[in-house]
């Protein structure tokens, strides 16, 4: 991808994060948040694909019937891992406090080699969950589990689909499209 696209991108520590990442829609960075518009290459992100929306539409339509509010995402969030990569446990808590208050939805799209994800509602390793999230798996958070703590464990090797891998330009790995409203 050219200028906005995936670049491996470091925590307040300095330490790099084990997975690529790149936005759609608006700029998050784990370091600068929602703050800036541009990255540090002075690149913008490309916009957020209508195709992007109308899959999260439909799936927070779906989520209706469980009592989740309707929104509309303007950024996604697209997260790249090979099989060694994953993500630390953390909550998605930097969008408008109104949003985070009332439960606005976020939809994370799964695609190619299966993931390990963790939830809770704190960081006590012992109470977490874990479910499997295979490619085409769509998982909604939000209501009173919008700032659930969430992280993935492991990218499961051999596990994606093979025909996916042969005809786009995935060639293994996992690719996360997280979608929610700033
Ligand atoms: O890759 C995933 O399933 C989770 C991604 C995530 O939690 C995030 O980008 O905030
Ligand atoms: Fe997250």
């Amino acid at each position: 991808m050219g200028p906005g696209g995936f670049y491996h991108p470091s925590n307040r520590n300095g330490a790099k994060l084990r997975l690529h990442m790149m936005c759609f829609g608006r700029l998050w960075d784990p370091v600068t948040k929602y703050e800036k518009s541009y990255r540090s290459d002075g690149s913008a992100p490309p916009p957020l694909p209508y195709e992007f929306i109308s899959l999260a539409e439909n799936a927070i339509q779906d989520a209706q019937v469980h009592g989740l509010p309707s929104t509309l995402p303007d950024i996604c969030v697209a997260n790249l891992y090979s099989i060694y990569d994953r993500l630390g446990l953390h909550q998605d808590c930097d969008e408008h406090v109104g949003g985070l208050d009332r439960g606005l939805p976020v939809v994370s799209i799964s695609i190619g080699n299966s993931a390990e994800f963790l939830y809770g509602h704190t960081r006590d390793e012992n109470t977490l969950e874990k479910v499997l999230l295979e490619s085409g798996d769509v998982l909604i958070f939000g209501g009173k589990s919008r700032l659930i703590f969430h992280g993935v464990k492991k990218i499961l090797s051999d596990s994606g689909p093979s025909q996916l891998f042969q005809e786009t330009l995935l060639k293994g790995g996992r690719l996360n499209l997280t979608l929610k409203h700033h």
